[in-house]
């Protein structure tokens, strides 16, 4: 299946995913066509309402220290709660949905989620430096907030001036 990545300002991403109920192979072959949409536009987390499917799954491939990431680096998580949360660290995040645009942005240090796998087995994931931050980004997708949401009014305004303009001249 052909999966395109839904862009700011669709009003698509707003929507609140729900939880999977079914993990079967339509399931599998959805996470499976997510990774090379992922992959192939220098991603490293991708949430499934990006690709306009609102249900609460998510991918990960964190580079390693050598930027590479391989395919065991893959995460795929499905119905996350977060169970703990602590510290602060900023970092300037980047989303596929809002193309060429990177902030600053605040996030817990520290997380642990619980989640499923692609078979529906719950799990426990502690993360702290970048894998939480991109958990957390991906998590916020879904419920329909991207990380521009985040940004004080002025540094909004900035962007939504400076996307519009960006807008104009794709067309
Ligand atoms: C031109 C452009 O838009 O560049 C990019 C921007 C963002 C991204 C990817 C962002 C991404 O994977 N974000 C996942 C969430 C996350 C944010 C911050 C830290 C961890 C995880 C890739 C780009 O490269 C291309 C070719 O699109
Ligand atoms: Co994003």
């Amino acid at each position: 299946m052909k999966l395109n990545i839904v862009e700011y300002p669709d009003k698509r991403l707003r929507q609140k995913s729900t939880d999977v109920e079914v993990f079967d192979k339509k399931l599998h072959d959805f996470l499976d066509a997510m990774y090379p949409v992922m992959m192939d536009t220098n991603g490293i987390g991708l949430a499934a309402i990006q690709v306009a499917k609102p249900i609460r799954a998510l991918i990960l491939n964190i580079p390693d220290d050598d930027g590479e990431q391989p395919y065991e680096n893959l995460l795929e998580i499905i119905n996350p709660i977060i169970t703990h949360k602590s510290g602060e660290t900023v970092y300037q995040e980047g989303c596929l949905s809002v193309p060429k645009f990177y902030e600053d942005i605040s996030r817990y240090e520290n997380i642990v989620i619980n989640y499923q796998d692609r078979d529906g087995n719950t799990k426990t994931l502690e993360a702290d430096g970048l894998l939480s931050i991109a958990i957390q980004h991906e998590i916020d997708h879904l419920e329909g907030i991207l990380f521009i949401d985040k940004l004080s009014y002025s540094r909004r305004k900035k962007f939504e001036k400076e996307y519009k303009r960006m807008l104009k001249e794709k067309k």
